[in-house]
């Protein structure tokens, strides 16, 4: 029988490097290991919802996600079963039609600026990370990172920065750093914690795979 998923949690501010991290991860296994679930995707559907409407939503607060969809996927997932994975789109503020269909792996690697918010999310992670980068060096990045890939403009960053992503990531996403096993400094580029990471895993690995 298959060994249950090995459950990552990679938590972090926006632009703190999660995503970078992840990938880095990624590169030292191959495709069939391991499986990303990106809780952005997991954004509450807002289709129903005028764009003009959708541009109020305050994407920072916990309730902007819809864990419980999140929390039944991975449970899924733990129990060997596929799921489809929804697909968010950044520039229109909600789910896209199409979905992901995604087979279970042995290693899941959950990631998102809220995912060490929610303690049915914690309780499934074998491992928690938080990603842990200055606050100036996030906001730049996300600046560049949103004006070319997310449809914004300087103003409107700048806009949602002060007014909804520091003062959440002061009250939600800052506090749940208490709770993670490894604190990575400065994300993406810090090898020595991709190295830890990996072998940490490689070791799960060898042991599931000679029980
Ligand atoms: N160490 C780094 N140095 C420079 N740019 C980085 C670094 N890590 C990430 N970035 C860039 O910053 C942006 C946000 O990084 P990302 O990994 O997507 O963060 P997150 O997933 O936490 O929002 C991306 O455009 C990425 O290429
Ligand atoms: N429609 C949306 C949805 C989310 N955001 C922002 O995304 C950030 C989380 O993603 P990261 O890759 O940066 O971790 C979060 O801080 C939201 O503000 C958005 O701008 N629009």
């Amino acid at each position: 029988m298959q060994k249950k998923p090995v459950v990552i949690g990679v938590a972090g501010g926006s632009g703190s490097g999660k995503t970078s991290v992840t990938r880095s991860i990624c590169r030292r296994f191959s495709d069939k290991t391991i499986l990303v679930i990106e809780q952005d995707y997991y954004y509450k559907n807002q289709s129903h919802l005028p764009f003009e409407e959708r541009l109020n939503t305050n994407y920072d607060h916990p309730l902007a996600f819809d864990n419980d969809l999140l929390i039944q996927h991975i449970h899924a997932l733990l129990n060997q079963e596929p799921v489809e994975k929804p697909v968010y789109d950044y520039k229109t503020h909600t789910r896209s039609n199409k979905v992901i269909p995604v087979e279970p792996k042995e290693v899941i690697i959950l990631e998102g600026i809220l995912i060490l918010e929610d303690p049915r999310l914690v309780d499934l992670m074998d491992i928690k990370v938080f990603v842990d980068t200055d606050a100036d060096l996030r906001i730049i990045r996300r600046l560049e990172r949103d004006i070319k890939e997310r449809g914004r403009n300087l103003d409107s960053v700048i806009d949602q920065y002060i007014n909804s992503v520091r003062p959440m990531h002061l009250q939600f996403v800052e506090p749940t750093k208490r709770y993670a096993d490894i604190i990575i400094p400065e994300g993406g580029q810090n090898q020595v914690a991709i190295d830890i990471m990996a072998t940490k895993i490689e070791t799960i690995l060898l042991k599931n795979r000679t029980k």
